[in-house]
């Protein structure tokens, strides 16, 4: 059992561990207060995990109630967001009451701006269930829908009063799911931890690892968990630093946009990973290792390498970047594996960098050499 303090603005605690969904409840209550509790989740999410949390949000004292909308980032939408709000008022929550987030990013990241929005702004505690919501999404209060121009373009930085991240439920993930988490866990690594990387190198975070060694991947989140609360403690709202957080991410949202949102988030990021570093050994910036070490290390993950979008596609989309200002935008450069700079380019240089990065990845394999042994989930269903 691991607990990190996050002391941003409004500080908060993220627990890791097992049996936690059956403590929810208990540790909710001494998080948040408030007398009802709305868990929002998914269509595959809720049916398997939903009633252990309800069980214990009512034993803690809650009145509960639980909204589930449709699984998948084409929900992660305006009319996902109005049906929770109209929910949450149609059960009646108060100011003082508590938002349940229980799902992947998604989940967190659309019940999250809910919670920010209704009535101003209520606590809200994040339940991830997924590897990549447990290691990235469900710390450091971004939240947000997507626009028809593109990813995360309507949001709020609202902190979570409570993070519970129960790594039994990594089991009912498939090795795809798994495996889209692992984008995320690379780029930790590539910005600030060699070791952390070098790890990932020895020993891949895989299923066959989830069940051999749950002890190792509960650690491994907790290692990101610090190295995302360093980040965010440091810069909140994303004047600087925090923009690291983003390395592969300009690219990445343009893929995922692209792929209209039927390619998971962290495999569009190792995307954008592949293409940046790629330009960048072009450039000088880092060595030729740097890419193909972040490349194969994608690969034994089980992501591909490889996207079928050219640069001018590529560049058209990020131009919705949140870090484009003007005829400018920042982009995070890899100089070796645990260091990362921010830069500032015109938008003729990023464009011309996406060609770099992806003339130069033109003979990179198209799906993963060593795919995941199955597509399914370890356990079918959880396992308690
Ligand atoms: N707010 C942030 O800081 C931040 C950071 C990284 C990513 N994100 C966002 O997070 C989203 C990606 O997160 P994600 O990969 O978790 O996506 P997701 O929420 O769509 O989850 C992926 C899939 O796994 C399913 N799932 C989740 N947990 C499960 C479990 N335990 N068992 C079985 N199925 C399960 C979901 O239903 C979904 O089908 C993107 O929208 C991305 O933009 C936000
Ligand atoms: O927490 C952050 O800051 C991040 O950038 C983490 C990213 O992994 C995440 O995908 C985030 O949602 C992207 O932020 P955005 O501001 O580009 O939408
Ligand atoms: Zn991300």
């Amino acid at each position: 059992m691991y607990t990190i303090d996050i002391n941003c603005s409004s500080p908060y605690r993220v627990h890791i561990g097992t049996m936690l969904l059956e403590q929810s409840g208990e540790l909710i209550r001494d998080a948040c207060k408030g007398s009802r509790a709305a868990v929002i989740t998914d269509t595959n999410v809720g049916p398997l995990y939903a009633h252990i949390v309800t069980k214990s949000l009512a034993e803690a004292g809650y009145t509960t109630c639980v909204h589930m909308f449709e699984a998948g980032e084409e929900h992660k939408r305006a009319d996902a967001l109005i049906e929770i709000l109209e929910f949450i008022a149609e059960n009646e929550l108060g100011r003082k009451d508590v938002v349940v987030a229980l799902g992947g990013g998604v989940v967190g990241d659309v019940a999250g701006f809910a919670a920010a929005t209704y009535m101003r702004g209520i606590r809200f505690a994040q339940i991830p269930t997924s590897l990549l919501a447990m290691v990235d999404s469900s710390v450091g209060g971004k939240t947000a829908i997507d626009l028809a121009a593109g990813k995360n373009l309507a949001g709020a930085f609202w902190q979570p009063s409570i993070v519970i991240a129960d790594v039994g439920c990594l089991g009912t993930l498939t090795a795809e799911q798994l495996s889209d988490g692992c984008g995320e866990i690379i780029k930790h690594g590539v910005i600030c931890d060699a070791a952390l990387f070098c790890q990932l190198e020895q020993t891949p975070l895989t299923q066959e690892l989830l069940t051999q060694n749950l002890g190792l991947v509960a650690a491994i989140i907790a290692r990101n968990i610090e190295i995302k609360r360093d980040v965010v403690v440091a810069d909140e709202r994303e004047s600087g630093l925090r923009k690291l957080l983003n390395f592969g991410h300009s690219a990445g949202h343009a893929i995922e946009a692209l792929e209209a949102y039927q390619l998971g988030h962290g495999n569009c990021v190792a995307l954008g990973m592949g293409i940046i570093a790629r330009a960048a050994a072009v450039r000088g910036v880092c060595d030729e290792t740097v890419p193909q070490r972040i490349e194969d290390l994608v690969r034994r993950h089980g992501l591909a390498t490889s996207c079928r979008w050219d640069a001018e596609q590529i560049f058209s989309e990020a131009l919705h970047d949140k870090k484009r200002q003007g005829y400018s935008i920042d982009v995070v450069l890899p100089h070796e594996i645990g260091s990362c700079s921010i830069e500032t380019m015109d938008l003729q240089e990023f464009r011309d960098f996406l060609y770099d990065g992806l003339s130069s990845a033109a003979n990179a394999p198209a799906v993963p050499d060593e795919a995941p042994a199955d597509n399914d989930s370890i356990g079918g269903e959880a396992s308690r």
